[in-house]
């Protein structure tokens, strides 16, 4: 932990090393010095001088603790904002995929009370750790001046008080990924349960609770049990190992004594220092919970500032054309393969529809275009260049995207527009949300443009949020979008007004759009029909009901439902 904790944190953590170092040797001087102090005392020798002695090296001590406690402090608290920084700086290489899951959450958690369990250990625990270990060597070696015999018999039990923190840890560390997991989860069920009040209230589940709360909280209860249960044997051996040191230096002290080798005066100060010499160890075992908070978050630290940043290609390429093409694409989510040999091309200025049942892929695909992950064999080129060849920005300004499930940052709806193109002036934003139709939405908000939309858009409907998300890709003009439409049955009017914006964005522009409205998929150049990860079927509308294959087969049952005739186009 130490070795990784001076990679992370530098020469600074070094010079807090020493410091604290040199504050343990005084301690233990201090100790050691007890035992000169009492022989004078209780042998009725005159004591000024060691006194004197004693009274500088414990003005030095409690200096030599002041400066290391601030310094501690200070190491602390910029290891908090170095890692603050780094976390952030490493997260904002990562490639966008890595964003999923769970893995938000658990980067939440990481980044606020991972960053103040690592911070804890420069602030706090390093001094009881190095003064667990410096402060009894020094107590030792002082010992060895005084009365070789007595240190030999502390010394002997060292091995022992070795062996009982070494056990105890390996006892705990093999339950405590099991308790980080537990607690990690249960903290992401909890996020979960107060974020999904409305669906858990509209399925009556208020008062039974959220059995997945529920069951990760028993989990929860039942690791730390078990971590609690193996956890206290170790503890006991390390409680009884430090008081075997005790007891064996009074034993050899009291023979000793009896034998008449060592006078009583004597006996008690080297008694008095064996007491305070096991101080430091009981400490030690006393952080032990808190150390390992620290080793186990330091070690997730570690892991996300090594998780591979998405590659910069050396020298970049210029895209040409604004064009899509993927050759022999494969992609998988780990061990499940999700696109297979995927091969199709969308033409500067065209519009390509994909459909395809839930799941078959289309989704994963228009995000390997924007390079959420790079993929796993194939090529993926925009304006002719492939994907990986060019800078993350130059891509990025290639292609905008609007999701479905539009996300709106808290903040007024111009801002939210303004995210396309921040440098835009009022005048570009409001047309932009003009083509886009959001005039209409602003005209009956209370504060128009500068009205606050809440966190992710609550105060708007789905059908408004994706037309402010559209406004958005209208600022930021780039020459491709990939769309994904949306599926949710809209109001007459929200479905007009998002046609029209569609229509606007869909003008001179290159289009990949997951069709989900006849409407659309009939107005496309070119229709690509995915099915498990494979392209199925590819034409044009016309071509594709001829052959008389999956495509028209879908057409025929959504027209249905829509009461559309199997030949019908826009
Ligand atoms: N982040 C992810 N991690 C693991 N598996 C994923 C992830 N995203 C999608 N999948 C899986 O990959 C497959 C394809 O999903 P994708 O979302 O691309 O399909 P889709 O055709 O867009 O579906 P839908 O129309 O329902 O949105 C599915 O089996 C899905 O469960």
């Amino acid at each position: 932990m130490i070795r990784s904790l001076t990679t992370l944190l530098g020469a600074s953590f070094r010079r807090q090393l020493a410091i604290t170092a040199v504050y343990a040797v005084l301690q233990g001087l201090t100790f050691a010095l007890l035992v000169p102090v009492l022989r004078a005392l209780l042998g009725g020798q005159s004591a000024t001088g060691w006194l004197t002695v004693f009274a500088a090296v414990v003005a030095a001590t409690a200096v030599a603790h002041y400066i290391q406690s601030r310094y501690g402090y200070a190491v602390g608290l910029s290891a908090m904002r170095g890692l603050f920084h780094r976390i952030g700086d490493h997260v904002a290489t990562l490639p966008v995929g890595w964003f999923s899951g769970d893995r938000v959450g658990r980067l939440g958690q990481l980044a606020g009370k991972g960053v103040m369990d690592v911070m804890s250990v420069p602030a706090h625990l390093m001094q009881v750790l190095v003064t667990a270990v410096v402060t009894p060597a020094t107590v030792l070696v002082c010992m060895l001046f005084f009365d070789w015999r007595l240190a030999l018999a502390a010394l002997a039990t060292a091995p022992l008080i070795w062996l009982a923190f070494r056990w105890t840890a390996a006892l705990v560390q093999r339950n405590d990924a099991a308790v980080h997991d537990a607690a990690a989860e249960a903290g992401d069920r909890v996020v979960e349960f107060a974020q999904q009040q409305a669906v858990l209230r509209a399925f009556g589940r208020t008062s039974e609770g959220f059995d997945l709360l529920d069951k990760a909280l028993a989990r929860q209860r039942t690791a730390l049990r078990r971590l609690l249960g193996t956890a206290l044997p170790g503890l006991g051996a390390v409680a009884l190992s430090v008081q075997l040191a005790f007891t064996v230096t009074l034993i050899a002290g009291c023979a000793l004594a009896l034998g008449g080798s060592v006078d009583v005066p004597e006996l008690a100060g080297v008694l008095v220092l064996a007491v305070r010499f096991t101080e430091p160890l009981l400490a030690a075992a006393d952080v032990g919970a808190e150390l390992r908070l620290a080793r186990g978050s330091l070690a997730r630290v570690n892991e996300l500032l090594s998780t591979p940043a998405l590659p910069e290609p050396g020298s970049p390429k210029e895209p040409a054309v604004p064009s899509v093409e993927l050759e022999d694409v494969g992609f998988s989510y780990g061990d499940a393969p999700v696109l297979h040999e995927v091969s199709f091309t969308v033409a500067p200025g065209t519009m390509t529809a994909l459909v395809g049942p839930s799941g078959s892929g289309k989704t994963t695909l228009t995000r390997l275009i924007a390079r959420f992950w790079d993929t796993g064999s194939g090529t993926v080129r925009v304006g002719g260049q492939d994907v990986r060849e060019l800078s993350t920005e130059r891509l990025m300004g290639m292609v905008s995207m609007v999701f479905q499930d539009v996300y709106l940052f808290e903040g007024s709806v111009e801002d939210n527009i303004r995210l396309g193109r921040p440098a835009a002036t009022d005048d570009e934003v409001r047309a932009a949300g003009r083509a886009a139709r959001v005039d209409e939405i602003v005209e009956r908000l209370p504060g128009g443009w500068q009205t606050r939309v809440g966190e992710g858009g609550a105060t708007l409907s789905g059908g408004e949020r994706q037309r402010v998300s559209i406004a958005r890709a209208l600022l930021k003009d780039a020459p491709i979008v990939l769309l994904d439409e949306a599926t949710a049955a809209l109001d007459p009017e929200n479905e007009a007004a998002l046609v029209d914006a569609l229509s606007a964005l869909a003008r001179e522009r290159t289009l990949l759009v997951i069709a989900h409205r006849l409407q659309t998929i009939a107005r496309a150049d070119q229709i690509v029909v995915l099915e498990a990860g494979r392209v199925a079927e590819l034409g044009t509308h016309d071509e594709l009901l001829t052959r008389d294959g999956r495509y028209a087969a879908f057409w025929r049952e959504r027209s249905r439902a829509q009461g559309w005739r199997l030949a019908g186009r826009a």
